[in-house]
């Protein structure tokens, strides 16, 4: 084979191989490639500025390489669309990159595809969303909720959600300070299936592993192993409520004996009721005293930021009554503040952890029952609201009524019992599209972890609560907990139908066959994320089991801040308001 195109020769220049089009030809011929047949030459290459040039390029050497192709006909450089190109570009570009998007697998969290595509082998410094090729799906539009008014807004799938944080650039993070670390203790263990119960009987082994370990024998242990990690868990959260309230009685027991020994200084009082306390506890002065320390802190935590604080405050929380180096700048005005959402997570997650407050005679009656999102956050620690409340400006004849679903239902009067979400071609298919592994709902077999925390794996609640945002756009979501990039913050579920008119809906399916999921009437808290020109997160499908699902995808959120979603320039060209996203970059203020 002779290789006499003038681009090739060309390269050899490129390249300063003048034997190119040899070694080209030796390939080719080894590959089998026949002398006419078209041959397509894919070339990577990078452009960076020199810096010597015998010298290891390391990966800071890359950071800033634009990236764009060389047109060899015309020599013409054409630079990748910037839009694409990095996280804080496009997120306030006001350029619309057609683009869909892909999750990359960042170091811990397998990332979803829109299309299928095989994931990368080797992790990346910064795993994140990465272009794949336009498919023609049809538009995603969230239901007008607020308003209620008849719109045809529309999201559209094909967002300009950033590809991969641009390497090299680190942005200095403000480490968290103990407080942060106690508060996000507190709300881990609130989010957890921990069980915390004052009393639980303990079992007594009913096997013997002596003879190996049948899988019904294992299935024993590992419950087994749960209730003792409940039990500990229990125990010390009694521990501390007892703790707390032994310093209410040991200063009540001061007074009491000042009052009695009218002659007695404070100190002489303290230190009576010190040596009542250790004769029965057995503990020295001295260690008393030590403890006593840490039982304040607990005691302060609880003033704050309530009893729930207290006992889901798990671990770190002897620490940092311990080192004390958190109780300052605005500790209790913080846990204040928080007073309320803690509750409400606490009541509506773990109805039994009030009857832990019996150990020492307090019968306080659950205060947020229902769903934990039936309830709606307040700025300034205020008592939290029920949601209908606050729909009050809707003026809808029969209230707001919202019914949560975890799974879409399927609006059979239009689709009879056939799922629109099922793609023929994937039908009776349980291979992931993204990591080619096998998806199961039973968590023994699935071997899917592209979005452990909706399918096929344990199932906890979505850390996040609603709350009234401040900015005049009603309610919003807020993340409790750290979100890491790419991973799946809940799936937008409602009634899957077709055909309404006049009020939002998000579209799914593939032209012509789309379908509607309308959220008027049910679905989850994906229904109450606002809109910001600098998203937090993004809408993006996903294939489970032969099904699509639209989720919602964190881009990387710290707890905190609100879960936001770009709604699209079409969605709000229809909307007669303005964007208060409060963004230096908004664009539709
Ligand atoms: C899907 S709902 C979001 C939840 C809504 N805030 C609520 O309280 O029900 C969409 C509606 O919220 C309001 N909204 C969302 N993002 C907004 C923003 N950035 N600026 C102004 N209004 C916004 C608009 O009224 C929009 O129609």
């Amino acid at each position: 084979m002779y290789i006499k195109y003038h681009p090739i020769l060309q390269l050899c220049d490129v390249l300063g191989n003048k034997d190119f089009p040899l070694q080209l030809a030796a390939a080719c011929k080894s590959a089998n490639i026949e002398q006419d047949s078209p041959l397509v030459l894919h070339i990577e290459a990078s452009l960076g500025p020199g810096r010597g040039s015998n010298r290891i390029l390391l990966e800071r050497d890359f950071a800033d390489i634009e990236k764009g192709s060389v047109d060899l006909q015309n020599g013409q450089i054409i630079p990748v669309n910037t839009t694409t190109a990095t996280a804080e570009h496009s997120d306030c570009s006001s350029e619309i990159s057609q683009d869909q998007v892909k999750l990359a697998k960042n170091n811990t969290t397998p990332g979803p595809y829109v299309e299928a595509s095989p994931p990368s082998p080797k992790r990346r410094k910064t795993g994140g969303m990465r272009p794949v090729k336009q498919t023609e799906s049809a538009p995603l539009m969230p239901e007008n909720s607020e308003d209620g008014a008849p719109s045809v807004r529309q999201v559209h799938t094909e967002t300009r959600f950033p590809q991969r944080k641009k390497l090299g650039k680190e942005v200095p993070v403000l480490e968290p300070t103990s407080v942060d670390k106690l508060i996000a203790g507190i709300w881990k263990q609130l989010f957890s299936s921990v069980q915390l119960t004052r009393f639980s009987t303990i079992p007594e082994p009913s096997f013997n592993i002596r003879t190996g370990v049948s899988g019904e024998v294992f299935q024993a242990v590992n419950i087994m192993c749960m209730k003792y990690y409940n039990q500990s868990q229990s125990s010390r959260a009694l521990e501390m409520i007892v703790q707390a309230y032994w310093i209410e009685c040991y200063e009540a027991r001061i007074a009491v004996i000042r009052l009695e020994n009218p002659n007695y200084s404070s100190t002489e009082a303290r230190m009576m009721a010190l040596k009542e306390a250790c004769a029965v506890l057995n503990w020295k002065e001295k260690d008393l005293r030590n403890r006593l320390a840490i039982w304040r802190g607990y005691k302060e935590i609880k003033d704050a930021g309530g009893w729930a604080s207290l006992i889901f405050a798990s671990t770190g929380v002897y620490r940092f009554c311990k080192y004390r180096t958190g109780f300052s700048d605005g500790f209790a005005t913080r846990l204040r503040h928080l007073r309320s959402a803690f509750e409400v997570a606490a009541d509506t997650l773990h109805s039994e952890w009030r009857d832990l407050l019996h150990v020492i005679g307090h019968d306080e009656p659950r205060r947020y029952d229902g769903h934990p999102h039936g309830w709606v956050i307040v700025p300034g620690g205020e008592s939290a609201v029920p949601l209908d409340s606050t729909y009050g400006h809707l003026k809808l004849s029969n209230g707001f009524q919202y019914e949560f679903i975890d799974e879409c239902v399927l609006d059979q009067d239009f689709f009879g019992l056939i799922d629109p979400r099922v793609i023929p071609e994937l039908d009776n298919t349980d291979i992931c599209q993204a990591c080619k592994e096998r998806q199961s709902d039973d968590i023994k077999m699935n071997q899917c972890s592209c979005f452990p925390s909706l399918f096929g794996s344990v199932r906890s609640p979505a850390p996040i609560q609603i709350f009234h945002t401040t900015s005049g756009r009603n309610n919003g979501v807020i993340a409790r907990c750290n979100i890491e990039r790419g991973t799946a913050i809940g799936e937008f579920t409602g009634l899957i139908t077709n055909g309404i008119q006049g009020v939002d809906v998000m579209v799914g399916g593939t032209r012509p066959h789309t379908y509607q999921i309308f959220q008027g009437q049910m679905g989850n808290f994906t229904r109450f994320i606002n809109h910001s020109c600098k998203p937090n997160s993004q809408f993006q499908k996903f294939y489970w089991r032969g099904k699509e699902r639209i989720l919602v995808i964190s881009k990387g959120i710290t707890a905190g801040i609100e879960i936001t979603v770009d709604y699209s320039d079409s969605y709000w060209r229809q909307l007669d308001k303005r964007c208060l996203c409060g963004e230096y970059c908004c664009r539709f203020n």
